[in-house]
């Protein structure tokens, strides 16, 4: 939400796909999801900037040489995948929100693991098992916030996207925003 705030233009787009597959006076329902592609490009774009869970542990059950690095049996080492999802080698305009990055490389955006420069669930057998139930009630949530409300932050104030580093990502400052009911009939909001 606070990537779109700070990004009109594709909140726009967001809410103009939203417009054309679930209609002006509907409500979102399940099978309209599959169908929001800019969203899910969004939501990954997010996953990609913003990682929940910034860094990834492991630990070696043997002792392992990788170039010139030994990495003892039993030590604990930290995948830094907020780091990899920014790196300019990997992504192009690595710190741009730029959703459409991923409609035009679908496999990019693949959140099980096997490309390396995209962890936001981790990888391997470790997998998080929560992506599939994550990105459903993301996509469900934002999708009717996006298409019930309109979203403004408060008059006179700016946004503040720096976050705070830890074992879960957060904003430094929480968001604030202000919605407005779209829909005319009250019946959407009970
Ligand atoms: C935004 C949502 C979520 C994100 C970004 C996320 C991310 C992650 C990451 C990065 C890991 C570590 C994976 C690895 O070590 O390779 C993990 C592990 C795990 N997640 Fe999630 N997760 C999310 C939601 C959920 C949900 C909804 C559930 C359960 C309903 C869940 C259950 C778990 C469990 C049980 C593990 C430990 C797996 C293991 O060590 O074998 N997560 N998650």
């Amino acid at each position: 939400m606070a990537e779109l705030l700070q990004h009109p233009e594709i909140m726009q787009k967001a809410c103009k796909e939203l417009g054309e597959v679930v209609g002006k006076d509907n409500i979102v329902e399940k099978f309209h999801i599959p169908k929001l592609h800019y969203l899910d490009a969004i939501l990954k774009e997010t996953f990609r900037l913003h990682p929940p869970a910034p860094l990834v542990p492991r630990s070696p059950c043997t002792t392992q040489t990788i170039s010139e690095y030994t990495i003892p049996k039993g030590s604990r080492v930290l995948f830094n995948v907020w780091a990899m999802q920014r790196d300019p080698e990997a992504w192009e305009k690595p710190l741009e929100f730029q959703p459409e990055r991923f409609l035009l490389d679908a496999g990019r955006g693949d959140f099980k693991g096997n490309n390396y420069s995209f962890l936001p669930f981790g990888s391997g057998r470790r997998i998080c098992p929560g992506i599939s139930l994550a990105e459903k009630m993301i996509l469900d949530i934002v999708s009717t916030l996006l298409h019930s409300f309109e979203w403004n932050i408060p008059h006179g104030t700016t946004l503040d996207l720096s976050e705070r580093f830890g074992f879960v990502t957060k904003m430094q400052e929480p968001l604030i925003a202000i919605p407005i009911a779209k829909y005319y009939s009250s019946e959407h909001y009970q």
